[in-house]
């Protein structure tokens, strides 16, 4: 099937397939972690992808951002094929990887040395980057004096600094105690509005997923499919309306808990049977 011209990001026909071992490391046979995903993703969009622990999210975001390649199928970004990693594609893990030897300021700045950019150059971006995700007056401090919020907006922010037009984001905040998260989701919605970047998010908060985007995605348990994208009628609401106390929001949750919770029973019987 063609890619979709529109759509900012365009999968299709997506599978991915894993060599299985015995203890010893032969190779055993093969399971499909993923099979046809089919997706139109536009641009400018936040779309989170939810879905049962082990049905292949972190596999199809690392095939988004080129880091895997498919066992079958096509990806296309602005109507290119996708067949390596891309610095117009920033992607931002759970576990932070800063390097520890080196300051937030440097962090950041270090990510921008492909730019090809002055030692001066290079600090005014992180700077401004640093400052973008809230951290002014930290750049000084190497990892280890950084929070665990503090040390996610750093590696925001190192993402952020190549101005990629997607966002590919692995449970970024799932490391997180609740006040810290609600405050980065609060921050990552503010620049996302202002940048426009399009953000494909993914996580195991079904409130996250409410809170954050225009789009969730529900997979299946493996082999994960896309089983429903729902449209969140409660995108866009101002960001002083408390959209988590509200009747709607208590329905989207259902919503998507529903179409869970077969997934999450069937992927708990997958792996308590181990039939990969
Ligand atoms: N490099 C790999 N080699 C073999 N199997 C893999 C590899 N990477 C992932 N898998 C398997 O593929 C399946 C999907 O993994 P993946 O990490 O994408 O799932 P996930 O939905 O992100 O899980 P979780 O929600 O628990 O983080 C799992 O069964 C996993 O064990």
């Amino acid at each position: 099937m063609a890619p979709s011209h529109l759509a900012k990001i365009s999968v299709r026909g997506l599978r991915k397939d894993f060599v299985t071992r015995d203890k010893k490391g032969r190779v055993t046979g093969t399971f499909t972690a993923l099979d046809s995903i089919d997706l139109d993703i536009d641009d400018g969009q936040f779309i989170t992808v939810v879905g049962p622990s082990g049905c292949g999210k972190s596999t199809l975001l690392d095939m988004l951002g080129g880091l895997a390649p498919p066992t079958a199928g096509e990806i296309w970004i602005d109507g290119d094929p996708v067949n390596g990693a891309s610095l117009d594609r920033g992607v931002v893990f759970q576990q932070y990887a800063l390097f520890p030897w080196l300051s937030a300021l440097d962090n950041v700045a270090f990510a921008l040395e492909a730019k090809g950019l002055s030692k001066a150059e290079r600090h005014e971006v992180a700077r401004e980057y640093l400052s973008i995700v809230g951290l002014d007056g930290f750049d000084q401090r190497y990892p280890h004096q950084l929070s665990g919020g503090m040390k996610q907006r750093v590696a925001l922010a190192r993402s952020l600094a190549h101005d990629p037009s997607v966002l590919l984001m692995d449970e970024p905040f799932a490391a997180l105690d609740a006040q810290t998260r609600e405050m980065l989701q609060a921050e990552l919605l503010r620049i996302w509005e202002k940048s426009g970047k399009t953000v494909v998010f993914i996580t195991h908060g079904i409130d996250e997923a409410i809170y954050l985007s225009q789009k969730i995605a529900v997979m299946t348990s493996r082999p994960g499919r896309i089983k429903h994208i729902i449209d969140n009628p409660l995108a866009g609401a101002p960001a002083s309306d408390d959209i988590r106390a509200s009747p709607e929001f208590g329905r989207l949750r259902h919503e998507v808990w529903t179409l869970l919770r077969d997934e999450v029973s069937h992927a708990a019987a997958l792996e308590r049977t181990a039939v990969y």
